[in-house]
């Protein structure tokens, strides 16, 4: 087998040599099976794309209970150390440890290589069972930012010297007295800054413009979490018409036209804006979001949002489309150029071993690298074989259990079906 070459990243650009070496995490729980079969794919999609003359070099490297089992530690520093070197890599979930003194090994992957946007593509392969009418009019791609938020994992537990201190410190030095139980409460921090917004709401925007799309939507609690959620929302509109000007038309702008000139002015601006190809750079309060996406879908395109809102979007997203068995996602750094992919899900721990869970959310997670990679002939063979293979009803247990007339079959074998389907 060939020895491979790295991915290097010059002046912002990637350069990809034909046989890229490409470090993986394997994954705890169902992770083995699932990377099994989709390495075998993505293996043999690029292969078939380019005759042979380009190839997948795989160099495993070590995450989770596999890496404790082997080096006593849950996310070796040589691990972070490799995929800071080859800048690309693709893992399948990882469990968090119980009382290993790390939150999560995913969240702490993508701080430590400050992978500050997930972005998850959300859109229904035709066929695939859902519980909407119309899974067909979601189209979005979500953008998460990645490394703030209530996620940062800054937190005291009830009842220790340090959350004493913090709540000693709220209430004597900046005289807040709203704590409903001082005595029996944990305490936790939100941080949200402005160039943690910027930066995920540029790559946001910047995507919408590269991609053709028409809007991008920025999702917050800002009614409640004023300097968080709130500021996320000013930030975001700041940025996008400081950066962007007249490519974008905000519903900030909108608002001073209706206070100028009144509604029907600005109405008629966002007309003309969308008719002039304009992003229209709106946004949304969370809770009425999460209604809007089910009941009507198409208003959405792109969206940008902070860490745990993005965390749930992705999930109930991912239900409308046919279940996080099919629900890929990125972890990426723009301006570095270092990306982990991954699945929306998590191990799924009662399957392990079974050989049966749906490999399609690593499977498309990897197409996404391929697009990164500027493979996209090898991605497209993998989408086409997807649809091939869902319009044919042979499927993994997740749509079997909503499909009439459908084949059930393994995980492993999910993946040789997509191998066969592949021309
Ligand atoms: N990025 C990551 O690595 C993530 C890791 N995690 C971790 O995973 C562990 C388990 O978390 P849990 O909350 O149970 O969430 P999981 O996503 O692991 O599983 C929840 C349910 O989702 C369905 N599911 C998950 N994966 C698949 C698949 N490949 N094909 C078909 N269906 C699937 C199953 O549904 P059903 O029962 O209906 O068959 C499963 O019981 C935790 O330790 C958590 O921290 C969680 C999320 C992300
Ligand atoms: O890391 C985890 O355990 C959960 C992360 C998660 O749910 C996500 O990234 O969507
Ligand atoms: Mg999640």
């Amino acid at each position: 087998m060939s020895k491979g070459e790295k991915i290097t990243v010059e002046n912002g650009k990637m350069n990809v040599p034909n046989n890229a070496i490409i470090p993986y995490i394997e994954g705890d729980g169902t992770g083995p099976d699932i990377w099994a079969a989709a390495s075998r794919v993505l293996e043999a999609a690029v292969e078939k794309a380019y005759n042979g003359e380009k190839s997948i070099v795989w160099k495993e490297v070590l995450a989770g209970q596999k890496a404790y089992d082997q080096t006593g530690e849950w996310l070796p520093e040589e691990t972070l150390d490799t995929i800071r070197e080859y800048k690309i890599a693709i893992k399948g979930p990882l469990t968090t440890p119980v009382g290993g003194g790390i939150r999560s090994l995913n969240v702490a992957l993508r701080q430590e290589l400050d992978l500050f946007t997930c972005l998850r593509p959300v859109k229904h392969f035709s066929g695939v069972p859902s519980p909407v009418k119309h899974p067909e009019d979601v189209d979005m791609q979500i953008f998460r930012e990645n490394t703030e938020d209530i996620y940062a994992g800054i937190e005291w537990q009830e009842g220790s010297d340090e959350v004493k201190k913090v709540v000693d410190f709220i209430q004597n030095e900046m005289g807040v007295h709203k704590i409903r139980f001082p005595e029996t409460s944990g305490i936790g921090i939100k941080p949200v800054s402005k160039e943690g917004t910027e930066r995920l709401v540029r790559s946001a925007i910047e995507y919408a413009l590269n991609e053709g799309k028409k809007s991008v939507t920025l999702v917050h609690k800002g009614n409640i979490m004023k300097f968080t959620e709130g500021a996320f929302k000013a930030w975001g509109y700041d940025l996008a018409e400081r950066e962007y000007g007249d490519k974008v038309f905000t519903w900030k702008e909108y608002d001073q036209i209706v206070e100028e000139k009144g509604r029907e002015a600005a109405d008629q601006a966002q007309k003309e804006a969308e008719e002039a190809g304009r992003i229209i750079v709106k946004d949304a309060i969370a809770d009425i979001f999460l209604q809007q996406i089910l009941t009507r879908p198409k208003e959405f395109d792109v969206v940008a949002t902070m860490n745990l809102n993005g965390d749930y979007i992705s999930d109930a997203l991912a239900a409308q489309v046919g279940g996080i068995g099919i629900a890929p996602g990125a972890n990426i750094n723009y301006e570095t150029g270092h990306a982990i992919f991954e699945a929306t899900h998590g191990t799924a721990p009662k399957y392990a071993g079974l050989d049966k869970v749906n490999p399609s959310s690593v499977i498309l997670s990897g197409t996404l690298m391929l697009d990164h990679l500027g493979w996209r002939e090898a991605s497209e063979l993998i989408h086409k074989a997807m649809d091939k293979t869902i319009a044919s009803k042979v499927v993994t247990y997740d749509f079997a259990r909503l499909m009439d007339g459908a084949t059930e079959v393994k995980c492993s074998e999910f993946g040789d079906e997509l191998i066969k389907n592949m021309d």
